[in-house]
């Protein structure tokens, strides 16, 4: 099977090297496209635009950071909407917001073409392995198609009905995983502040009914103050601005998230939104001071 891949940041080139380990034919592209010449040498093809990346596949997947990226390579010149026609399928797996993902449905098939959104929860590694769980909506054909390359980057996908159910299913997932990281980072610092082992609160942690991945996967790194990024934290941002406008829209009171979004917008302003999102703790240490 023939694939299209755009943008390759973190998420999309161990995404698109995994299609390529598991027997995919894969043409790349990526707005600085230097960042094509890892997967070259792992077998990819380049596409000079993303029209031409559409133009050379049947279906073409696109990552990329937020909606104004999302809009930009669809919308924009020698963007996809120049090359998408009857038969070919395009499928955003971005997290944006249910709206950005309606415009690019109604003008992929206003054009003759096939569109689903297939936003991803799991992260750097979980791209990596394969294991993301793929939260798809839209058009049911293009999601069976889909289906080969779903099981080489996930572990498991759900089909979820109409566009936007995708993109808001994944707003409300990372707005809990954000006011998450919050209170963790609220609970690492108040331990260490009162005199407790922030390694003995990790532990105990991680016995009981909160235990989780993210605490575990994430919380040695942060006492050590390593936030190499795999979820940038300006992405996580954007996540809980998003999630704050379908709260907005739907009437529904989220100050938790309210009170994340305010430290995920002061540590970017503190210059942390390149780092991982789990840098937010860094917010709490001066605060708690
Ligand atoms: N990292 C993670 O753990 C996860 C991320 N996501 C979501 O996946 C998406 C990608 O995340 P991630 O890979 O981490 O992000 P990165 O910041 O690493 O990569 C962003 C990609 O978008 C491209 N891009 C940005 N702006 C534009 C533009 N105006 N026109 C064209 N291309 C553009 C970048 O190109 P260039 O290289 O030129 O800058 C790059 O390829 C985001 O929506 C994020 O929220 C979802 C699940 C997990
Ligand atoms: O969107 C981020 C993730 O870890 O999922």
């Amino acid at each position: 099977m023939e694939v299209g891949f755009l943008g390759l940041g973190i998420m999309g080139k161990a995404m698109s090297m995994n299609l390529l380990r598991n027997g995919f034919k894969v043409t790349v592209w990526n707005r600085t496209l230097a960042k094509c010449n890892e997967l070259v040498a792992h077998g990819a093809s380049v596409g000079e635009t993303p029209a031409a990346v559409v133009k050379k596949c049947k279906i073409t997947i696109a990552m990329l950071s937020d909606p104004a990226a999302a809009l930009s390579v669809v919308f924009d010149k020698d963007g996809v909407l120049e090359q998408i026609c009857s038969g070919k399928g395009y499928i955003d797996m971005s997290t944006v917001d249910a709206e950005t993902s309606s415009k690019i449905s109604e003008a992929i098939i206003s054009n003759g073409g096939h569109f689903l959104e297939a936003p991803v929860s799991g992260s750097k590694q979980p791209a990596e392995t394969g294991q993301l769980v793929i939260l798809a909506a839209g058009e049911k054909a293009l999601y069976d198609e889909a289906i080969p390359a779903f099981n080489v980057l996930g572990k498991k996908s759900f089909f979820l009905g109409q566009v936007g159910n995708g993109a808001k299913m994944k707003l409300v997932v990372n707005m809990i995983m954000g006011s998450m990281m919050n209170a963790f980072s609220e609970g690492l610092v108040l331990a260490e502040k009162c005199g407790l082992d922030s390694h003995s609160l990790l532990d105990v942690l991680d016995l009981g009914g909160m235990a989780n991945p993210m605490f575990r996967g994430k919380g040695p790194a942060m006492l050590k103050t390593d936030f190499s990024p795999a979820f940038p934290l300006k992405h996580q941002q954007k996540d809980m601005r998003l999630a704050l406008s379908l709260g907005d829209e739907n009437a529904v009171s989220m100050p938790v998230a309210a009170a994340a979004n305010e430290a995920f917008k002061k540590a970017r302003s503190m210059g942390l939104g390149d780092l991982d999102f789990s840098a937010v703790y860094e917010t709490v240490k001066i605060t708690k001071q």
